[in-house]
């Protein structure tokens, strides 16, 4: 239905004019105010010549940033002119008269009365927007309930500013605008997805900022969308308390880092810092490591070639808390060791601080800071002790050597003696005491010298080689723990397994510095965690600010991460959890073609309820051999139905690199999707399972020959998080039969059910 057969379409056409008149006149005040900053810049530029410059560096500046706010507000207002609202509601607070209030992505208010024009999305009145049902409602401020009645909510369809459609809503139309948002297409990037939000997504977005929460979602159950929508609401409420650059989201790896920052800009929160677990790490800890592939485990689990049993009992073994408790021994006895070095403290025989002292600081009062920090403290007080000491000493001395030249002037009759006397005194005193005063400043440096500066890579490599030490600190593992550990940790390269225990032993040895200490923690994926990533996250952050999202189902790296939420829920006692069950990114068809793999894994998983929104059935081509000119023609009728972001998704990365090699004999354009790359949109992408989780298409072909799906766990895993991946369309290219319960091709349209 189109706008203009609405009822209050004359109204409502009126008040969009009315809104983007003024939000026009606004716009030229803006222009006008930036144009005169600029002509201030100017100005000052010239007098820098005559006038007091430092006074003309100042009206720089303050132009300059004047300059720069208007030039923001005016992109601001220009982008939102284009759509100032989607949403009004008709409301009444207690106590107030009813109003109608437009919800819009950023608030506007009329600068004399401030009175809203728009009501941002994120303020807390709009919640009733996507909380309440018609009738009574409440909602918070500020920790405060505020109860009122939405008699009504009307939804529109604003495109380039001008008014297409209008929607009272009532349960159904809900729908429908969820529906036209969902039938849209993927370009290779997340959109936001304010206007359709859905209630329990909302509450999971809204939920206490201050405390924790934990997500699991099925696929395409909008984690990731929410992930990032809550950073936007965390930004608005608390922005006055968090700058953005306190803020971290963690994703899986470079290429979805890119996937999801395309998105930050729109929802206003592109400042925030986007980065992987590695990254992080590295960065915090300040060390070069040439990291193995992540994925390289994976792959090989993936093609069956033999990955030993205590290479997974190590990887494991290195997620766990057991792990971390064997560390936490280890650094009991660094700090021991560390205690053992203290001495008394002397400026030549004066003993100015006792051992003991130094010691209980370093041990109890102190014993809250990491290692190094304890030191840099201690060395502190040596430094004000010494100096102090040292003023006191030389004046003790002082007046000693004063007294006995008295007593030698005085008291010693012979002349020669007492010549001699005085001379020796005198040149004592002349050399002692400016050497007291040259050493004594040097005394706390020199003191501090006795602690060698704890080097992280090999405090941990020569843990990971000494017999002894295990034996000592990880008695609660198992033996053929120990073994396996004892005969690899030590020779193996770094790997993502190795990075948690790093960061434990910067947090606990040397602590994080302010740069890399962020406040809020968003992470995306988390399934793909260990309990010992998260728990080292929590604790060298100092914050239990989390919003944590991920899939078990997804659980592909499961040999080193979580298998339940259990001990994700231990480690964040504040922390409330939430399931998502319902999947807004794929069709009933292909979610229940899904379904039919997610319900033959050994974990019992609920199956995933699709919104429902219909598309073609998924298709099985059967092939023996992947036939490239095939596969691309069948490419280039995806690409007619007018579908432009196709990816062709297989199980490993080296079947992807064959297939491209294969597309690229025959001059077919394809693009090979790793760690770094940045998807083209209108090309195919190829690429492995493991890098497409998290991502969406607007239709994806499986293929797999070299490396079929194998009826194992790992197998049922990754070609699920596959065949989640498409929006519209999915095409399974080989043999198929073993996972959807009958042979199948396209003749036999009913074989998927
Ligand atoms: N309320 C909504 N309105 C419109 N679109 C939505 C809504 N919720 C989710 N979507 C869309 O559903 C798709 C899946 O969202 P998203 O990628 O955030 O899911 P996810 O749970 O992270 O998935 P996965 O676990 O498979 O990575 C996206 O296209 C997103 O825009």
């Amino acid at each position: 239905m189109g706008a203009n057969n609405h009822p209050d379409y004359a109204e409502e056409l009126e008040r969009l004019e009315y809104t983007k008149e003024y939000m026009q006149r606004l716009l030229g005040e803006t222009e006008r105010e930036a144009a005169k900053s600029r002509e201030n810049i100017r100005q000052s530029m010239g007098d820098l010549e005559h006038l007091d410059s430092s006074l003309s560096y100042i009206n720089i500046l303050t132009n300059a940033r004047f300059f720069e706010m208007a030039a923001g507000r005016k992109e601001e207002l220009e982008t939102v002119l284009q759509k100032p609202y989607f949403a009004r509601i008709h409301f009444r607070k207690d106590g107030e008269g009813a109003e109608l209030l437009y919800i819009g992505k950023t608030s506007l208010f009329y600068r004399e009365t401030q009175e809203p024009v728009i009501v941002d999305w994120r303020s807390p009145v709009a919640n009733v927007y996507y909380d309440g049902r018609i009738g009574e409602v409440t909602y918070e401020v500020n920790g405060e309930e505020n109860r009122g009645r939405l008699y009504a909510k009307r939804q529109y369809k604003i495109e380039g500013g001008q008014l297409m459609d209008i929607r009272d809503v009532d349960l159904t139309t809900n729908d429908e605008l969820l529906q036209e948002a969902l039938s849209g297409k993927a370009d290779v990037r997340l959109t936001e997805i304010v206007s359709t939000i859905q209630k329990e997504q909302n509450e999971i977005i809204r939920a206490n900022l201050k405390r924790p929460i934990i997500v699991q979602g099925a696929a395409g159950s909008g984690k990731t969308t929410i992930a990032l929508h809550r950073i936007s609401y965390f930004l608005y409420t608390m922005g006055g308390n968090f700058a953005p650059e306190k803020l971290m989201i963690l994703a899986p790896s470079e290429l979805f880092v890119g996937y999801i920052s395309e998105v930050l800009p729109e929802l206003g929160v592109d400042k925030i810092r986007q980065t992987t677990f590695e990254a992080f790490v590295l960065g915090a800890t300040g060390l070069k490591l040439r990291m193995e592939d992540s994925n390289r485990r994976l792959e090989q689990l993936a093609t069956g070639s033999e990955v030993d049993e205590a290479t997974l009992l190590l990887s494991r073994l290195k997620g766990s808390l057991a792990f971390r408790d064997a560390l936490d021994r280890y650094v009991a006895q660094i700090e021991k060791e560390t205690a053992g070095l203290f001495e008394d403290v002397y400026i030549e025989k004066f003993r100015i601080i006792k051992k003991e002292r130094l010691r209980r600081l370093f041990l109890k009062e102190f014993s809250y800071l990491p290692l190094q920090k304890r030191l840099d403290r201690i060395a502190g007080i040596l430094k004000t002790e010494t100096a102090r000491k040292r003023k006191e000493i030389l004046s003790v001395l002082t007046s000693r050597y004063e007294q006995a030249l008295d007593k030698a002037l005085f008291g010693i009759r012979d002349d020669r003696r007492r010549r001699e006397q005085t001379t020796r005194l005198i040149d004592e005193r002349d050399i002692r005491l400016p050497t007291i005063e040259r050493e004594g400043k040097k005394t706390a440096a020199a003191y501090m010298k006795r602690f060698p500066a704890y080097n992280i890579k090999k405090l941990y490599r020569s843990w990971c080689t000494d017999k002894g030490l295990i034996q000592q600190t990880a008695f609660a593992w198992t033996e053929a723990e120990k073994q396996a550990f004892l005969r690899k940790a030590g020779i193996e390269g770094w790997e993502t397994e190795d990075l948690a225990a790093l960061l434990y032993l910067q947090a606990r040895l040397i602590g994080i510095s302010d740069q890399w200490k962020f406040r809020a923690v968003f992470i995306d994926e988390a399934q793909d965690y260990s309990t010992f990533q998260l728990a080292v996250l929590r604790d060298a952050l100092d914050t239990d600010m989390f919003t944590i999202v991920g899939d078990l189902a997804q659980g592909i790296h499961s040999y080193r991460s979580i298998s339940d939420w259990d001990g994700v829920r231990n480690l964040f006692p504040r922390a409330a959890f939430r399931t998502l069950q319902k999947s807004y990114r794929t069709t009933a068809e292909i979610m229940e073609a899904a379904n039919n793999v997610l319900g033959r894994f050994a974990d019992e998983l609920p199956l995933v309820e699709p919104v429902v929104r219909h598309g073609p059935d998924p298709e099985v081509h059967r092939a023996e051999r992947f036939n490239p000119g095939e596969v691309y023609k069948l490419y280039g009728a995806i690409r007619a139905k007018g579908h432009r972001s196709v990816a062709l998704i297989t199980k490993t990365l080296r079947e992807a690199e064959k297939m491209v090699d294969g597309f690229s004999g025959l001059d077919h354009d394809a693009m090979l999707i790793d760690q770094g790359s940045v998807p083209e949109s209108g090309r195919l992408l190829v690429i492995p399972v493991h890098l497409a989780k998290g991502l969406e298409f607007d239709a994806v072909m499986i293929a797999a020959f070299d490396d079929p799906f194998r009826d194992f766990e790992l197998d049922r895993k990754l070609l699920y998080v596959a065949m989640t991946r498409p929006m519209h369309e999915l095409h399974l290219i080989g043999d198929f039969s073993l996972f959807l319960g009958c042979c199948s091709d396209q003749e036999d349209p009913g074989c998927m059910q």
